[in-house]
């Protein structure tokens, strides 16, 4: 697990000291990926290198993998930091040197048998599906071939967590999809706890258990994903699911704003709204994905005054959160939680459609 408690750091002292990190607490279970997402100069990357001990915390603890790291003297970080993998934005392979000989440089430090060597690294290239790319350099590989190249080399001694620093940055879709599924699958086959720094809500989305968003050195809000997007009044949860919740202006029509996750609610909600309890239902947003498994979704609707207690009790009984929403409200719920919003926000609002 990785676990920080009350970790203040400040750079510099006296006239010059720039407070960085205020009071930030972290809990990453074994076998969970947990982000921290945030905008520029937030303070992510110095989070990550306290827990990797590049950084010595100011005050505050972290644990890695059971062990306290905080005050390890310097003999013990080298031994300590064999528990942790770090994957970083550009895989920094080396460049003269091929696939396999990069995955094997950890190896190499520890002193393995040629042998074991041998064997290890090809049951790593396997892992991470580039056995037929072993003798290639990093220039005849492509970002994502080269980031699982870099994974490889960072689980090479067994380690119990990995950091991802902006692991994806400037990978293209179908790259950055490829190294997520793979960071999924060790997640679960390796029982690893992952700690993700990103700026990428769609990161987050596909992969992450538990999300933080930090702002200006503080955690801001944090809890599994699954809670934060069923969440109408999470800054997270509205990042992670956008919407453009927008009211019917219209005499006699009121306006509610849903919002949902888990298996409890039927996919065809809308269908039954009408067709079982007979409500004439005006859907004017709508947006659902798939986040930490299980469906979830945020829309807004509009129906008759005079029914709107119908309106809620079919909708509880599935689960489904309802808020009114005042007449006149048009645009995004809430300021987005990240530096970049996601760009394909827009494109998954669903606007003006009435049923
Ligand atoms: N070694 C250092 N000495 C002084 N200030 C530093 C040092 N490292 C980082 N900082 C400052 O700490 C703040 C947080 O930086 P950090 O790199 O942790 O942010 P970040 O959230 O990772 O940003 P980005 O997303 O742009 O990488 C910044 O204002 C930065 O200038």
């Amino acid at each position: 697990m990785i676990r920080v408690e009350k970790l203040h750091k400040t750079f510099g002292t006296g006239t010059r000291a720039r407070p960085v990190l205020h009071d930030v607490d972290l809990n990453i279970a074994q076998g969970t990926v947990g982000a921290v997402v945030g905008p520029s100069g937030a303070g992510k990357s110095t989070l990550a290198r306290c827990v990797n001990l590049l950084e010595r915390p100011t005050s505050g603890r972290v644990w890695v993998a059971g062990t306290d790291v905080t005050d390890l003297p310097e003999r013990d970080l080298r031994h300590a930091r064999r528990a942790i993998g770090t994957v970083f934005q550009s895989a920094n392979l080396l460049r003269r040197r091929t696939a396999a000989q990069n995955v094997a440089m950890p190896l190499r430090y520890l002193g393995v048998t040629a042998r074991e060597e041998k064997r290890r690294v090809a049951e790593l290239l396997e892992r991470v599906g580039l056995t037929d790319r072993a003798d290639d350099y990093p220039a005849q590989l492509s970002g994502g071939q080269r980031q699982r190249v870099g994974i490889a080399r960072a689980l090479a001694l067994r380690p119990k967590v990995l950091l991802s620093d902006e692991a994806t940055s400037g990978l293209d879709p179908a790259a950055t999809r490829s190294v997520l599924a793979l960071l999924r699958e060790l997640r679960t086959d390796l029982d690893l706890a992952i700690l993700l720094i990103t700026h990428e809500m769609e990161v987050v989305r596909e992969v992450a258990d538990t999300a933080a968003l930090l702002r200006e050195g503080r955690v801001i809000e944090s809890g599994p994903v699954h809670q934060l997007v069923a969440d109408p009044h999470s800054a997270l949860g509205n990042a992670l699911l956008p919407d453009r919740p927008v009211s019917l202006d219209r005499q006699g029509l009121g306006t509610w704003r849903l919002t949902y996750q888990g298996r409890s609610v039927p996919t065809d909600w809308l269908t039954r709204l009408g067709a079982d309890h007979g409500l004439d239902v005006h859907l004017l947003s709508a947006t659902v994905e798939e986040i930490a498994g299980r469906a979830a979704g945020r829309a807004t609707v509009a129906v008759g005054h005079d029914r709107a207690d119908e309106l809620t009790a079919a909708l509880d009984g599935w689960g489904i959160h309802a808020e009114p929403l005042p007449p006149g409200h048009s645009g995004p719920a809430e300021e987005p939680a990240a530096s970049e919003p996601a760009p394909e926000a827009a494109a998954e609002t669903v606007e003006g459609a009435v049923v």
